[in-house]
């Protein structure tokens, strides 16, 4: 970013910093300063008669209250003209007074596990606090001048509430640990043995969603938990290209083919079929779009389950007849060449591209999102701010670009060609999720409010720069405004939801518009949480708040982009200055007030799901899991054929091999878990059901698994 403009970042974020705590503070500093600038000229030391501090006199209580503090430099004025003989220093034994005043609410505040420690900028985070009665233990960047200072020093100039006190208290309670941290997600976690309420939750990095490997470990775990409309995510296909994920590199290949023929069939079904037809100068053959109609043909039975091709190795000729394929519809999707067919030949084929589409957008919804480019975006796995992030459409380049960069641990996601726009901007959303753990529980919240935040330019996929594509505030506060936006859209390129809804009604969306697109948001943070949980570190206390990114499709169905462990909660603008202390405050009223009072105001976080991870923890000690449900009648299904020699030699092998197997059983019994109406089966791991023997108990009789009997079959009716 240019100083230039990141100084005009910095102006414009400060028209919405809320001064007064600050000029509060620089107040009651300057009080100290002066006194201790009067001892060393020697100056008479009654200073405030009355012990109110000679600089906060000038700012009536009013004015800190209201924030008015325009005729401040009326006030100033007045400091030259105050006699110093009105000041006065405290006395020693005031100095003891306090300090003992400020032990006994050290030690209230250890007792009541009331210490907390909050590293940056977050003041919203500890006025919370604060104001619930909580001391501070500052980190050692905080007030560092200061904090170098002697107890007996800053004793002196503490005043209620001022930079001294905070000092003198946090040094008082520098050997206690702390109960709340507020941390960055790389600091080591401090203090576990007290179990602090701690702002962050740890899981494998596989399944780590505010990455973008682990969102892609989320997503492949998702369809285990999938329920609809409670748990379900949306999301562009995406494929890990770094250096050991072969398996996943080649099904990037196979979907790029696959959609080089479903855009060939968009892009017919788009142009009108005298454009694309010439049938005496036309390049490409009729062969093309064959291949690609067969293709997605396959593709849709594939879907439907009639053929399973899919796992077949490909011939080689059809490895050939792809890549003729491929270089004569990229002839057609970028330098729109055409066919060589008649009008009449192209008007059946547009008819069948946009059949085959329809029928395969209905099996895949995010197809939907593909345009006719096969456009794809390519992000670093570990990196955040839009760093490093390229479109790409070429296979090679895709596969140059991650193979040059293989330390970055590339991801390639499928780019969304058809994004809902508003004034033909894109935006996304930036929706906050909470998630809390308790001794017996893991909650997720969801934030009731969110806000939009457009592109700075128009969309277009004819231009594939970061200035119009990417609507992270990171990337587009580095850019101006492109003069021919549409003049309704925010000059700060955010919108509050209240906005966006105003602009859903404008254009006629249905009214339940927003209530859809926030149930489908919910569903798809309960997904990516429950696919994480198996992974995750169950520490109870431990909390987290997530900036969640949401694009729209042209249904308005909501589609994850990517999850924020660390969001910018900063007041960049007039729509987060107001939102983000909102959803600070909010967080602290979920995280401290709802375990000491479940009635307890949430704000605007709802409670989305819940989990009782107690059950998880007992199956990981040595109780198994138990699975209950309706026996399956297994023998009497069994067809009643007429008595043949064999089936009455079967019949003996069966009769005989009861016997001994409940022989057997019996020996065992206290392993062999049954009650009449139930099966239970003894597993292994959570998830994975296994049989622990190969036969088990049927109404009182003993039944074999299918193996077994086959084997015994064999045995029995083999010849000798
Ligand atoms: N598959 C996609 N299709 C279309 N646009 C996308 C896609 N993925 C990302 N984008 C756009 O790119 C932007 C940045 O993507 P993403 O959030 O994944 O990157 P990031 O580096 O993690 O950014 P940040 O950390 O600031 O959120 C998104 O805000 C969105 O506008």
């Amino acid at each position: 970013m240019s100083q230039a403009s990141s100084s005009a970042y910095n102006t414009q974020r400060n028209r919405y910093y809320n001064p007064v705590t600050r000029i509060q503070s620089l107040i009651q500093n300057l009080d100290a300063e002066l006194i201790t600038l009067c001892r060393q000229c020697s100056l008479p030391k009654n200073i405030g008669s009355n012990g109110n501090s000679p600089f906060s006199s000038l700012l009536s209580q009013q004015q800190l209250q209201t924030g008015n503090i325009n005729n401040i430099s009326t006030t100033q004025s007045r400091i030259s003209s105050q006699p110093l003989s009105t000041l006065t220093l405290a006395p020693d034994a005031h100095r003891r007074q306090l300090r003992s005043t400020y032990r006994t609410r050290v030690i209230d505040a250890y007792r009541n596990r009331k210490i907390f420690t909050v590293f940056g900028n977050y003041h919203t985070v500890r006025r919370a606090l604060v104001r619930r009665g909580w001391l501070e233990k500052l980190p050692a960047g905080r007030h560092a001048k200061l904090q170098t200072m002697s107890e007996e020093a800053l004793l002196e100039h503490a005043r209620r509430g001022n930079d001294y006190e905070a000092v003198v208290l946090s040094k008082m309670i520098n050997n206690f640990p702390s109960f709340f941290i507020w941390q960055s997600k790389a600091q080591r976690d401090l203090f576990s043995e007290v179990k602090p309420y701690r702002n962050r939750v740890r899981r494998s990095h596989f399944l780590d969603f505010s990455t973008k490997v682990g969102l892609v470990g989320c997503a492949e775990q998702e369809r285990w938990f999938r329920e609809d409309g409670v748990c379900g995510m949306s999301y562009p296909r995406f494929y890990r290209l770094g250096p050991n994920s072969m398996e996943d590199r080649a099904a990037f290949i196979e979907d790029y083919h696959q959609t080089q023929a479903r855009s060939l069939l968009r892009y017919v079904k788009e142009h009108r079929p005298a454009e694309m037809a010439d049938p005496e100068h036309g390049e490409v053959l009729s062969f093309t779009l064959e291949f690609a109609l067969n293709k997605v043909k396959t593709m849709i039975r594939q879907k439907e389950h009639y053929s399973l091709d899919d796992a077949r190795t490909k011939m080689p000729t059809e490895m050939i007849e792809n890549q003729s394929f491929m270089g004569q519809s990229s002839k057609v999707l970028h330098s729109h060449a055409k066919f060589k067919v008649s009008e009449k030949v192209m008007t059946e084929y547009a008819r069948l591209s946009a059949q085959y589409l329809d029928q395969i957008e209905a099996l895949r919804l995010d197809y939907r999102w593909d345009g006719s480019r096969n456009l794809w975006i390519l992000k670093p796995g570990y990196q955040s701010r839009g760093i490093g992030i390229v479109m790409r459409s070429s296979l090679d380049d895709i596969l140059q670009w991650t193979s040059n960069n293989q330390n970055r641990k590339y991801i390639v996601q499928k780019y969304i060609e058809r994004p809902y726009l508003i004034y033909r901007t894109k935006f996304d959303i930036r929706q906050y999720m909470l998630l809390t753990i308790s001794d017996s529980q893991v909650t997720i919240w969801t934030y009731r409010d969110c806000y939009l935040r457009f592109s700075s330019q128009e969309f277009t996929l004819d231009d594939l720069r970061e200035s119009i594509h990417l609507t992270n505030n990171s990337v587009q506060k580095r850019y101006k405004n492109k003069l021919n936006r549409d003049s309704r859209l925010p000059k700060h390129n955010m919108w509050s939801l209240e906005q966006f809804k105003g602009h859903l009604r404008q254009v006629g969306a249905p009214d339940n518009t927003w209530t859809k697109i926030y149930n489908g948001i919910k569903q798809n943070l309960v997904a990516v949480v429950l696919a994480s949980l198996d992974e995750t570190e169950l520490v109870p206390n431990a909390f987290e708040l997530y900036g969640c990114d949401f694009m729209l499709d042209e249904r308005y169905n909501p589609i994850l982009i990517e999850i924020n462990s660390t969001p910018d909660l900063s007041a960049s603008t007039e729509v987060t200055a107001r939102i983000c202390p909102l959803v600070l405050k909010d967080c602290i009223r979920v995280v401290l007030d709802v375990p000491r009072n479940p009635l307890a105001t949430t704000g605007l976080f709802e409670r989305a799901f819940q989990v009782n991870h107690n059950v998880n923890k007992e199956l990981n000690g040595t109780r198994p899991l138990e699975l209950n449900g309706t026996q399956m009648k297994l023998c009497e299904t069994l067809p009643k054929a007429r008595p043949n020699p064999r089936s009455r030699l079967l019949r003996k092998i069966f009769n005989n091999v009861r016997a001994t197997t409940s022989r057997k059983l019996g020996k065992d019994k206290s392993k062999t878990v049954t009650t009449p109406q139930t099966t239970k089966l003894i597993v292994g791991k959570v998830g994975s059901p296994k049989l622990s023997r190969a036969s088990w108990n049927l109404d009182g009789k003993v039944g074999l698994n299918s193996k077994t009997r086959e084997n015994l079959a064999l045995q029995y009716t083999a010849p000798k």
